[in-house]
């Protein structure tokens, strides 16, 4: 039963889910559908989650999440270490059991449909691996061809694509443990999507890899979402990795769900001034201006803190003394989450955006 708020609870306590009041809508919605302007049935979402809890040893991990993910998008999923992301992720893929809570993967329950679920199914780990340790990679590849039950056509198809997509050719041969640890990732998410899985669930899938590295990942992940239209679940303390994949983001906190939208959104919310950076030919001796922050000057060079549009902020420069050079900066998400985290910016209120 719904609480006056909207939301359901964990063990029998109120707590307002992000979803609540949209849920409780749908619930008593009319059901005498027009049928002149009926139309088609909207394809259902890849993973569905409502009122998920999940304690351990009755301290709660998650609390009341309800999220919906259609097919085919990519969404980050951010929070502080102990937030209950790991713990979502494993009642995603079935490794856990909630509390309570409805949980529909695919259309299937992850924990009851365990089989038929991890055959649809990807997941990278960027801190393990799937791959045999003392095995060259392509057997490992061939092994779980056998696993997932891949046909050989099939299979051949995959690994000569990925071969090219990820460059595996150089270390084929290699065994996992020889690897480097951006080749062993670039094995991983090989050997993850294999078997034509619809979903893709990628837990630090570029932590520890230099720039180089971050990107190729990043692009393969691009292109098996574009190409393949696999969704992809993406948790990362990375926020690179968030900006070049995801345009929606979840963001949780002590197990409840606090932010679920676009990027940008949190962007323009949370991520504080745009800051405009000058170079004057010479220093101005009252550099300050009206509307703007003074953020810093050293000798010429001015920066200022601003927000909406630069075209204003760039006159009122451009008019105060003659310029050499400048540069519109935007706020880093990396410093948005920070300040978000740091300063309790989303607090206990449960935020849900388009
Ligand atoms: N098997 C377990 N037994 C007891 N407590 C657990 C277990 N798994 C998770 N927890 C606790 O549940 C809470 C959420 O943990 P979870 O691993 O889901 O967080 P996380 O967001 O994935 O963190 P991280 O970014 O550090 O991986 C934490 O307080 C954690 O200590």
């Amino acid at each position: 039963m719904p609480s006056p708020s909207g939301g359901w609870g964990c063990g029998g306590t109120w707590a307002r889910g992000v979803d609540g009041a949209r849920l409780f809508s749908i619930h008593h919605q009319a059901v005498r559908p027009n049928l002149s302007t009926i139309s088609p049935p909207k394809e259902p979402p890849m993973i569905e989650v409502r009122h998920l809890c999940k304690s351990f040893a009755r301290k709660p991990a998650v609390q009341d999440i309800s999220f919906s993910i259609p097919a085919g998008e990519i969404v980050g999923y951010l929070g502080p270490n102990g937030a209950g992301k790991s713990t979502t992720i494993k009642v995603l893929t079935g490794l856990l059991v909630p509390d309570s809570g409805e949980v529909r993967v695919g259309g299937l329950v992850p924990w009851k449909q365990r089989r038929q679920h991890v055959a649809r199914l990807g997941a990278v780990f960027g801190q393990r691996t799937t791959l045999w340790w003392d095995l060259p990679v392509r057997e490992s590849l061939e092994l779980l061809r056998h696993v997932y039950r891949v046909p050989a056509a099939r299979f051949a198809e995959n690994l000569a694509g990925f071969t090219e997509l990820l460059e595996l050719g150089p270390f084929l041969n290699t065994p996992a443990r020889a690897l480097s640890l951006g080749q062993r990732m670039r094995a991983d998410l090989a050997a993850a999507l294999l078997h034509d899985p619809e979903l893709l669930f990628l837990d630090e899938p570029t932590v520890g890899l230099d720039v180089v590295a971050k990107e190729r990942i990043r692009e393969f992940v691009k292109a098996v979402n574009a190409e393949r239209g696999v969704t992809v679940l993406l948790t990362t303390h990375d926020l690179g990795d968030v900006e070049r994949l995801a345009r929606r983001v979840m963001m949780i906190d002590t197990g409840r769900l606090l932010f679920d939208g676009p990027l940008a959104e949190l962007q323009a919310r949370y991520g504080g001034e745009r800051e405009l950076w000058v170079e004057f030919e010479k220093a101005p001796a009252q550099p300050a201006l009206p509307g703007l922050t003074l953020l810093g000057q050293d000798g010429p060079r001015v920066r200022y803190g601003f927000s909406g549009a630069a075209a204003a902020p760039i006159a009122q420069v451009t008019a105060l003394a003659p310029v050499r050079d400048l540069a519109v900066k935007e706020p880093e998400v990396e410093a948005t989450i920070r300040r978000i985290y740091e300063g309790n910016l989303l607090g206990s209120r449960s935020v849900r955006e388009g």
